[in-house]
């Protein structure tokens, strides 16, 4: 590795956040799961969760459209939600569902500096009643169009980007967030992938 990509690497590397991370529910569209990707990429998240306990997975996510993002990405992939929600919790503080809810609170009302999970759902049926029954709170971004709801991908940017920005003023893009093992591991990683 020359030291110009190794100084490159380690600058993405510093910024990964450990307190973030998305799991998508169901989500059906493998071009709505790459534009999460590459937004997760974007704001510095490192781990996201797939969860797709309804149809078997035929089709994968494109790297068109993630613009590779998922080979910088650690793709957790469950069937079970049970089990899912038991990994999110051992690693995670908090975690929240995006269902369009009456009694969802608004996503400016949440505290995103600690360490979160946030869920985002189908395309169809939004978040599960088992996952939101598991989870800490429900959150929404206000819409006041004619349309209910937004695409999937949409609504994790700009979740996403809300916790980056409470983040960056919380100093947690200031310092290295991974744990030592896992920046070590993903810097070996790296430096065999291709950039593109
Ligand atoms: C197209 S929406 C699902 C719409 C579905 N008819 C429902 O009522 O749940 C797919 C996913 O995008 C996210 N989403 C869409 N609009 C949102 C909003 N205004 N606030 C938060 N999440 C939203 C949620 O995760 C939702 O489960």
């Amino acid at each position: 590795m020359t030291p110009e990509r190794r100084e490159r690497l380690l600058s993405v590397l510093n910024k990964r956040q450990a307190g973030l991370t998305v799991v998508l529910e169901n989500v059906q569209d493998p071009h709505n799961i790459s534009a999460v990707m590459r937004t997760c990429d974007a704001v510095g998240i490192q781990e996201i969760y797939v969860l797709n306990n309804q149809i078997p997975r035929h089709k994968k996510w494109g790297a068109k459209s993630s613009s590779s993002a998922a080979k910088w990405l650690t793709i957790h992939q469950y069937s079970d939600t049970a089990e899912c929600m038991a990994a999110l919790r051992q690693k995670y503080d908090k975690i929240f569902t995006t269902h369009l809810a009456a009694d969802a609170v608004s996503l400016y009302e949440i505290d995103f500096t600690g360490s979160v999970a946030l869920v985002f759902g189908n395309e169809h049926s939004g978040v599960s009643d088992e996952v939101r029954d598991l989870a800490d709170g429900n959150f929404i971004i206000p819409q006041v169009g004619i349309i209910k709801s937004l695409n999937i991908s949409v609504a994790c940017a700009v979740s996403i980007y809300e916790a980056l920005r409470q983040k960056t003023i919380a100093g947690h893009y200031e310092r290295r967030n991974l744990p030592d093992a896992q920046f070590e591991n993903l810097l070996e990683k790296w430096g065999f992938e291709e950039e593109e």
